[in-house]
């Protein structure tokens, strides 16, 4: 089966700093990948690049096998992002928002009207579909970003820390949907979150300092005989050994 998304050797230096170090992996139809790592590692720059946001500065990124630089608007058609933080005009309805995200999408009419109510009903959102973004809580906030990311049923997502700010039951909503949406997509969700892993992921990678240091799956790790948490932490606190 044809990987959905394909990373090769993707590295980003900001001046002298190199964020994201050679980094390799592809993902394919099914699959559930925690995107992990300590704070600063290289997590959101490594997604940016995947989305279109950010330029690598060598290697290259497909989502199904269109490269996010040769051919960006074939990348983004076959692409949901959900970036960190709040989606952005902050004024908008949410049903506005996601009006407007169907039109640049290139829906019209019925079609749009049905992707708008379709992503709402998935996110539930259709409680506050009149209210501007700018007075939501957090939670909603990014189930507004999570809508966006849905609403043209791309076959990859990218899902920048999905469940942020949201309370229990709603993290529980979320989780489900991912599961639900999983079979059908290839889905990157950073987290750190560490039971979201086993919870919802099929596979697990951990970066640190934008060095790529983990692939397993979540029973991998479990059989390390440690705990999620002390795995990651023994790692990630002791990076010196992995020479960088
Ligand atoms: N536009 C930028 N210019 C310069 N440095 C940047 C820029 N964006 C990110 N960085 C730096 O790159 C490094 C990696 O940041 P990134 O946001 O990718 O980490 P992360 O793993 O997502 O962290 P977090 O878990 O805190 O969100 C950080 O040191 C950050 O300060």
């Amino acid at each position: 089966m044809a990987a959905l998304i394909e990373i090769d050797r993707l590295t980003k230096k900001f001046g002298d700093t190199t964020v994201v170090n050679d980094v390799t992996f592809t993902l394919k139809k099914g699959e559930v990948l925690g995107f992990l790592g300590p704070n600063g590692a290289g997590k959101s720059t490594t997604m940016r690049m995947l989305a279109g946001f950010l330029m690598p500065t060598s290697g290259t990124a497909r989502i199904c096998g269109a490269d996010v630089v040769e051919r960006p608007i074939e990348a983004k058609r076959k692409l949901g992002f959900l970036p960190e933080g709040a989606p952005c005009y902050p004024e908008m309805t949410v049903e506005g928002f996601l009006g407007f995200t169907a039109r640049v999408r290139g829906y019209r009419g019925v079609e749009a009207a049905e992707r708008v109510s379709h992503a709402m009903k998935l996110a539930d959102l259709e409680a506050v579909r009149l209210q501007p973004i700018e007075i939501l809580s957090k939670g909603f906030k990014r189930r507004v970003g999570l809508a966006q990311a849905l609403l043209h049923d791309p076959p990859a997502l990218v899902l920048d820390e999905p469940t942020d700010g949201l309370d229990p039951n709603q993290k529980h909503e979320v989780r489900e949907l991912i599961r639900r949406l999983a079979p059908e997509k290839a889905i990157i969700i950073s987290t750190h979150i560490l039971e979201e892993v086993s919870a919802v992921c099929s596979r697990a990678i951990i970066i640190a300092r934008g060095h790529l240091i983990v692939d397993a799956t979540p029973r991998e790790l479990e059989g390390t005989g440690q705990t999620l948490d002390e795995f990651f932490r023994d790692l990630t606190l002791n990076i010196p050994a992995f020479g960088f």
